[in-house]
């Protein structure tokens, strides 16, 4: 039997997300902001402004701005919002999620002020318990998906039930999603591989083929294992869907944000210029420097988020950015 999913931001993911969801044969509520998108998805099933691929929304979907409309009754909420706008968007949401709701991120990003991921964010505000949280994440396109393209996921809470509900509730005929209790493993996996997929989307606007892609891709996997690592998340998670299956997605594909972002300071657009051309938030942009310090907290050296932010920051070039990336030492890989 279907559950009643409310789905927290009808941006590209959070759209799509919702159509796999009433695929699955649940009832679904979309909450956004802008009242165009609400009416969009309420009255015409039609996201136009952030999924205007998707000509119809399924008729179990529909849309409100009245934020404790939108989660009432709600057996699982999902968050969909910009990573650096969560924290300021659930307090809103504090003291209306029904208590024994299930809590859910789409989310890949690191708060760059506090250097937090998603998983202690959302925590933190709704005061939620750690069995009440899952966090999604893996190789998963929003455009491919809402095109219903063959897809998998995993989903990790710390209560293996608790992901395994969600799991099944997500479950489609082209949709599959594993479970894992690895929260901080699949946090800093969908974070992390974001600043990778800038690098490698440089290097493709730049004009440099696969041999540099696939030296930043791997780099960028040992660099974002050892972090996870050292947050403590479990080293297979990054070999998994969330880890090596997510890099291989956003780093190969025009329909990355992240990618697209990257290609498009490679073709010589200054910060501004690809933020203003962007469809779509640009995850890596604001995590970078926060993976950066997280690095330096943990004592984990993390040479290409600090080349990416010498370009972000500073506007170095592609190649002082990769040449930058290895000291002149020989070491051991
Ligand atoms: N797109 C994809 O393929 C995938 C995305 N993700 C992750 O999912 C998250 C959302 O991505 P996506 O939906 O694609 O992004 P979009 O850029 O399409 O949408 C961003 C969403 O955040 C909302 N938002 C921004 N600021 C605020 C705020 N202050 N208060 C409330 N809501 C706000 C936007 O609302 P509004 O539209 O009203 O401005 C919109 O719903 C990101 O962390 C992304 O990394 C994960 C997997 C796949
Ligand atoms: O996370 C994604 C695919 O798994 C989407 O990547 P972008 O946010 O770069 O579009």
């Amino acid at each position: 039997m279907g559950r009643k999913v409310t789905v927290l931001g009808a941006g590209a993911w959070g759209t799509a997300f919702g159509q796999v969801l009433a695929d699955a044969g649940n009832t679904v509520t979309m909450w956004a902001m802008e009242p165009e998108i609400v009416e969009g998805i309420r009255d015409h099933h039609h996201n136009g402004v952030r999924l205007p691929s998707v000509e119809k929304l399924p008729d179990a979907m529909t849309a409100t701005g009245d934020r404790a409309e939108a989660v009432k009754d709600a057996e699982i909420v999902v968050v969909a919002i910009a990573a650096q706008f969560a924290r300021v968007a659930l307090t809103e949401f504090k003291g209306l999620i029904p208590e024994n709701a299930i809590v859910v991120s789409l989310m890949k990003g690191i708060e760059r002020k506090t250097n937090k991921r998603m998983d202690e964010v959302v925590r933190e505000t709704l005061d939620l318990p750690a069995d009440r949280f899952a966090a999604i994440s893996g190789p998963n396109l929003s455009k491919e998906i809402a095109d219903r393209h063959p897809a998998a996921t995993v989903v990790a809470c710390e209560d293996i039930e608790n992901a395994k509900k969600v799991a099944e509730t997500c479950t489609t005929s082209y949709f599959k999603a594993f479970v894992t209790t690895d929260v901080i493993g699949l946090e800093m996996c969908g974070s992390l591989k974001n600043v990778t997929a800038l690098a490698v989307g440089m290097a493709r606007g730049a004009g440099y083929g696969e041999n540099t892609a696939a030296m930043i891709e791997t780099r960028g996997l040992a660099e974002l294992t050892a972090l996870g690592a050292a947050a403590g998340a479990d080293p297979k998670t990054f070999a998994g869907l969330a880890g090596v299956g997510d890099l291989i997605a956003t780093c190969g594909s025009p329909l990355s944000r992240n990618y697209t972002f990257g290609s498009n300071l490679g073709k010589g657009m200054s910060v501004e210029e690809a933020t203003k051309v962007s469809n779509g938030v640009a995850e890596g942009v604001p995590t970078t420097d926060a993976v950066v310090a997280l690095g330096d907290q943990l004592g984990v050296p993390t040479p290409l988020a600090y080349q990416m932010s010498r370009v972000l920051n500073e506007g170095i070039s592609c190649s002082e950015m990769l040449s930058g990336l290895f000291g002149r030492e020989v070491t051991a890989e």
